[in-house]
């Protein structure tokens, strides 16, 4: 029997690089204005599909919606929502939980199958032993032979439970790189291979939770990347994120984090950086990789100009909050790019050093 397609994802959904996005949005913002609809994420990526057009099922619902109830019931929108945005996912968690009960089902079956048989063998045995203890009788080779038959029936029966064990096992195994692919999908920002905003959020504020002793972070900014993408398009704009995540991810010292904070902004968390100093090292290091980064361009072989970075840095205190720690290394991203970009700016004046 054929399976039905499989529902795509959020990122099959949604592929639009930044200038057919932003067309898109003009169109979905006013859909929702006409209708005093709040233009909340949930409902704006309703609208954004309504706009895109390629779900007509979605605009026909959507259009009913609107013209019946002249407003959009918050629950209409979450059905919609299910059934059109995320419903990918939706199905991914669902099949993923399916197959653990599956498997959980077919364990505990030959699990009981193998009690039942344990027990079975366990009153051959009583039962044979308690014969052989008796004087010798001509039945001894009636209790010998059962004795052998329970025997054999327990060993076939234990091959196929280490068998079925063993299949279990190679399931247990498939299933826990599913998970561990979904959990990667979930925290890696797919362009770059660093961690995306979101992990970076949780893994800061449990860094700050818990020791922020010698946690220093640095922010960093590609120099006039608007330029660079108008000069030499977004895929090579792309290509220069990639660099710079692989950059991160080679210089990172143990127990560093790198992430992409958005769009062509970076945050690193560093861990043992007593005072700036080390941190500063850490920054320069990648600044000066950035700078020596040439970018050719595959069909011409034509090498793009110097890309460039300037960086902020924050050592947190004990009285940081994620948003005090951030605000600070963002303020001295700032400077940094006052002051003429590529180059590093310490958030602390006392301890300022220069690129
Ligand atoms: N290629 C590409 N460009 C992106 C991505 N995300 C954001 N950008 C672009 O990054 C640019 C950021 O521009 P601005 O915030 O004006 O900053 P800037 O040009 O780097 O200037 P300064 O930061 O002041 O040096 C915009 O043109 C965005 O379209 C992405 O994933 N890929």
């Amino acid at each position: 029997m054929s399976q039905p397609p499989k529902a795509p994802s959020i990122l099959e959904l949604f592929p639009e690089e930044t200038r057919e996005a932003a067309a898109l949005l003009k169109q979905a913002v006013p859909h929702m204005m006409r209708h005093d609809i709040p233009p909340n994420p949930m409902h704006y990526a309703l609208w954004y599909a309504y706009s895109r057009g390629l779900e007509p099922d979605l605009n026909r619902r959507l259009d009913k919606i609107v013209k019946d109830f002249d407003s959009f019931p918050p629950e209409s929108a979450l059905k919609l929502f299910r059934d059109f945005i995320i419903r990918g996912e939706i199905e991914d968690a669902r099949a993923g939980q399916q197959q653990v009960m599956d498997l959980v089902d077919d364990i505990e079956v030959d699990v009981s199958h193998s009690v039942t048989g344990s027990q079975h063998y366990q009153n051959s045995l009583t039962l044979g032993l308690a014969a052989l203890q008796e004087p010798v009788t001509e039945d001894l080779p009636n209790v010998l032979s059962d004795l052998q038959q329970s025997t054999q029936e327990m060993q076939e029966q234990q091959e196929k439970f280490l068998y079925r064990l063993r299949a279990a096992q190679s399931e247990i195994q498939h299933l826990r790189s599913q998970l561990e692919r979904a959990h990667i999908a979930a925290t890696l920002d797919s362009l770059t291979n660093v961690f995306n905003r979101h992990a970076f959020t949780r893994l800061l504020e449990q860094a700050l939770s818990t020791d922020q002793h010698g946690l220093a972070l640095v922010m960093l900014d590609i120099d006039h990347f608007k330029q660079f993408n108008d000069q030499y398009g977004h895929p090579l704009g792309d290509r220069v994120l990639q660099h710079v995540g692989q950059l991160l991810r080679d210089l990172l010292p143990p127990r560093g984090v790198a992430a992409r904070y958005g769009g062509e902004e970076f945050c690193v968390i560093l861990r043992d950086c007593f005072d700036l100093h080390s941190a500063h090292a850490f920054a320069e290091q990648l600044r000066l990789k950035i700078q020596a980064l040439r970018i050719k361009v595959r069909s011409t072989d034509k090498i793009l100009d110097t890309v460039t970075a300037s960086f902020g840095l924050a050592l947190a205190n004990n009285s940081d909050t994620f948003e005090s720690l951030l605000t600070r290394a963002d303020d001295a991203l700032y400077q940094a790019k006052r002051n003429g970009r590529n180059q590093i700016h310490p958030a602390t004046p006392e301890t300022a050093l220069s690129a």
